[in-house]
């Protein structure tokens, strides 16, 4: 087996918000130890509701924000902040909106080359203008683009340059942070083809985010479910899919459209609200919204247990 490209073991990171002269400032948990690891050419896939963490733990690992606990391994060496700069090259991150995250005032060949520019000085300005027009064929775009500013391309087409230019320092793992979720339907199959073809071509691994299973389905290899900033449930995409055995991957489930008969379930509506994550719930934090919740559940935190399919829940789905 080839070593993985990223390993995270018990990674968490919370945020000190509040306090003041007489008052002590108030955690919020954003991510508790979320563990895996992603080999090359394969996907996993982290879902959850909005706030379960996973842009933190998208910051994590693409080294913008550092751990408060647990340990991130990226290309087989520790990522500590002293050795952040040399392995920046190793992962890049694609955004949900490609409008916010391209220079608008910047041409393309400009946004492309800058990442070169800023890692790779010692490259000439015909290499970097080469590399460039290499990665505009790669993802589907014209070499008359090259000229053209962000504005004047679709939503789909500028997904594809953001795709470039996270692709021009030759990472060996892309963050996909929500990459379709702002693009219309018919343009989110056409971009989910376009980063499958790449990975194959390329051997990328991907940690791909999304609170959207059906999208989820097509990509991932493997999945890690999210609640609340904890990981509940992890396993292969079909043994998730298939035999969810969390009551919240089996809610996620259900409200998730699909065309296949075996994978269609009955509606579970959940109760309440996402508890805020200044006030984890001291037990399994999804206890208060969990219809098969027992005393057990409300005291004592479930451990993510099991082989290859691991779940944290004291009653698990058999
Ligand atoms: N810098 C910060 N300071 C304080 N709290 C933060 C900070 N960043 C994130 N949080 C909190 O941490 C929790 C997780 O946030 P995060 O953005 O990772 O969730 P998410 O699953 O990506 O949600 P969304 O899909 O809405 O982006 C949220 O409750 C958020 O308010």
């Amino acid at each position: 087996m080839t070593a993985p490209v990223v390993t995270a073991e018990n990674l968490s990171r919370h945020y000190l918000v509040g306090g003041g002269l007489f008052s002590k400032p108030n955690t919020v948990r954003a991510l508790a130890e979320a563990s895996f690891s992603i080999q090359p050419g394969k996907t996993l896939a982290v879902v959850g509701e909005s706030g379960c963490g996973k842009s933190t733990l998208a910051r994590l690992v693409t080294l913008i924000e550092e751990p408060t606990g647990g340990a991130l391994t990226l290309d087989g060496k520790a990522a500590t902040p002293d050795n952040w700069d040399s392995l920046r090259d190793t992962v890049q991150i694609v955004f949900q909106d490609p409008y916010g995250s391209l220079n608008l005032r910047q041409r393309v060949g400009a946004i492309l080359e800058e990442p070169l520019i800023i890692n790779r000085p010692q490259m000439s300005a015909a290499e970097r203008t080469a590399k460039a027009r290499e990665m505009m064929q790669l993802v589907g775009l014209r070499p008359e683009h090259y000229d053209r500013f962000p504005h004047m391309f679709s939503g789909g087409q500028r997904q594809r340059i953001a795709i470039a230019r996270a692709l021009m320092l030759e990472p060996k793992l892309l963050v996909l942070d929500e990459p379709v979720s702002a693009l219309d339907l018919s343009i989110q199959s056409q971009v989910l083809n376009l980063l499958m073809d790449l990975q194959e071509r390329l051997n990328l691994a991907y940690l791909f985010i999304s609170h959207d299973l059906s999208v989820v389905r097509h990509v991932a290899d493997d999945l890690i479910v999210m609640y609340l900033g904890r990981p509940v449930e992890f396993g292969s995409r079909d043994q998730v899919f298939n035999t969810p055995q969390h009551p919240y991957t089996k809610a996620l489930l259900s409200a998730t459209p699909t065309t296949e008969p075996h994978l269609r379930r009955e509606r579970i509506k959940l109760q309440g609200e996402l508890p805020s994550p200044l006030n984890v719930p001291d037990g399994c934090p999804f206890a208060p919204r969990c219809w098969k919740a027992q005393d057990v559940c409300r005291h004592t935190r479930p451990e993510l247990v099991g082989e290859g399919h691991q779940t944290a829940c004291h009653f698990p789905e058999e």
